[in-house]
């Protein structure tokens, strides 16, 4: 479903350049869960910048069911996000003067085949938080709505960059096991950047990067269920 062939991306701040990505090669299938590991700065980041389109190569093709991400002008690219992917991140990033149900309904907003909100809200487990408002909830429960709003729209994929980063085991562990039912249930492709070795154990691959480069890629043969993987 998406392809990427000899990837590479060059910051140049002043006369600094960064090999952020080096002559990448990846694919990832429909369905797929992957987990990409890698230590800070080794790219990790870059990687779901470019291939979301969030931001540009500086050399290869990156393509996404068949269509050349690298082609597409800014604003069919905003459209591209728009319809067929999902972001999750470390930090939640709601509306605080909208309550759980509007920051929701936000993900949904111009989307062609948006979910049911209220079906999505018994999904996360928020049906009773639906009028509260951001400052209402912890901070699980706020990841949550971030969850639920990603989904909102029916994303092919979700990108999720450390997405329970900020959570304690419980409240991480529920927001796996969303994301692995989702994955199972709607095949939506699910990748998961993090630091968190456990995390690796519920994956279909795991990409290890360095310093640009992928090292390796593991194919698991068995995946653990949130619950079931290791902490800390
Ligand atoms: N906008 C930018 N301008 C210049 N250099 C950048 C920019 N973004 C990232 N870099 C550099 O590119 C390299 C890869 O960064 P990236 O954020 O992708 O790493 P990462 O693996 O996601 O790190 P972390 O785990 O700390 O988030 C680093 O050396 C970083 O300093």
């Amino acid at each position: 479903m998406i392809t990427l062939n000899n990837v590479s991306k060059i910051y140049r701040t002043g006369d600094i350049e960064t090999r952020a990505l080096k002559d990448i090669n990846l694919t990832i299938d429909r369905g797929e869960f992957i987990v990409i590991l890698g230590p800070s700065g080794s790219g990790k980041s870059t990687l779901l910048n470019v291939i979301s389109g969030l931001d540009s190569v500086t050399s290869g093709r990156i393509t996404f069911k068949g269509h050349e991400l690298t082609e597409l002008s800014g604003e069919e690219l905003v459209e591209f996000r728009r319809d067929h992917l999902g972001f999750i991140f470390q930090q939640y990033n709601l509306l605080q003067v909208l309550t759980v149900f509007e920051n929701i309904q936000l993900g949904s907003d111009l989307c062609r085949r948006p979910l049911d909100i209220d079906e999505l809200l018994e999904k996360v487990g928020l049906s009773n938080a639906r009028n509260k408002y951001p400052h209402q909830l912890s901070g699980g429960e706020q990841q949550r709505v971030s969850v639920a709003r990603s989904l909102a729209k029916n994303p092919d994929v979700i990108f999720c960059d450390e997405p329970t980063g900020a959570l304690d085991e419980k409240n991480s562990k529920q927001i796996l096991e969303i994301l692995q039912e989702l994955n199972t249930e709607y095949q939506t492709t699910v990748v998961v950047i993090t630091h968190n070795l456990g995390i690796a154990e519920m994956a279909d691959k795991v990409i290890k990067m360095n310093s640009g480069e992928i090292t390796e890629i593991i194919t698991n043969k068995t995946k653990k269920a949130a619950r079931d993987i290791s902490w800390g």
